[in-house]
């Protein structure tokens, strides 16, 4: 048995006669940072819905710690350790922060919202969302409603709910899009440590952020993998550089997506 924590392997997906993910095979570490990058259309947010139960894949195999989840629907992954986040935010914004993060602990505990009453008085309920507060440094915005967060830490508070449900494996999906260089920085931080021992799975634009965080990169193009491996070996890879880029040489890294 697979001691990966996610295995793609000869993952296909076609819309009709469009072929989006093309044979693409995948082992990520258990603990490991792992990369996601590639032009606009690539088919990375495919490849996300094909991992999160969102779509079927049209042949091949998705294992989370070894076991079969392709086909599988998304709450029965969620509730097997994977939990993602969206481009487009998923939170309450009539509901407070503290709010928002209970309801991603109370849906990982399996408990209904008849539980809605007394979930104050539940400690272990209490407990772990004060922690996922602390992690995602929202303690003192956890009475706020979330509509009046500012646009970073809305992002912040999609990743506690992501991380809410204690899964092993977190997919990110485009987590610092819209943000300011220094909020960027921060949100690097932010998810550092919110996912520390964690496996995690980022789908980004912005290389800084890339290069600082992923431990390896898996560079798709054209719903293919063409390049997998460390930033600094990506960094190199003459094959990268001209997908990207063309012909040009001495490519600025910035510009590589
Ligand atoms: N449900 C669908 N039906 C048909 N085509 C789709 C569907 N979903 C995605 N596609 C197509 O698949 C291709 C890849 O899209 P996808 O959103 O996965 O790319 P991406 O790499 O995430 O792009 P971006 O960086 O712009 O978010 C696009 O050509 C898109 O039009």
């Amino acid at each position: 048995m697979s001691t990966y924590a996610l295995s793609l392997k000869d993952l296909n997906k076609s819309f009709g006669p469009a072929k989006i993910i093309t044979d693409v095979n995948l082992d990520i570490e258990k603990g490991e940072r792992h990369a996601i990058i590639g032009p606009n259309g690539a088919g990375k947010s495919t490849l996300f819905n094909l991992i999160s139960g969102l779509y079927t894949p049209t042949s091949g195999s998705v294992k989370l710690h070894g076991e079969e989840i392709a086909g599988m629907a998304p709450h029965l992954i969620n509730h097997r350790g994977l939990s993602r986040s969206f481009q487009v935010s998923n939170i309450f914004i009539n509901m407070t922060v503290r709010e928002n993060v209970r309801c991603g602990v109370l849906n990982a505990m399996g408990q209904g919202y008849s539980w809605w009453r007394n979930i104050g008085s539940n400690k272990e309920v209490q407990s772990r969302t004060y922690e996922i507060l602390e992690r995602c440094g929202l303690v003192d915005k956890a009475a706020l409603p979330a509509s009046l967060l500012p646009y970073a830490d809305q992002r912040a508070l999609e990743i506690a709910i992501t991380i809410a449900g204690g899964a092993d494996v977190i997919l990110l999906d485009e987590p610092t899009a819209g943000m300011s260089h220094s909020e960027t920085d921060r949100a690097v931080q932010l998810i550092r440590t919110a996912t520390e021992g964690k496996t995690l799975i980022i789908v980004e634009h912005d290389m800084g952020v890339i290069f600082d965080l992923a431990d390896r990169i898996s560079v798709l193009v054209y719903g293919e993998i063409i390049a997998c491996d460390t930033p600094e070996n990506i960094r190199g890879d003459a094959k990268v550089r001209e997908a990207y880029l063309g012909d040009e040489e001495e490519p600025d890294v910035k510009e590589m997506v």
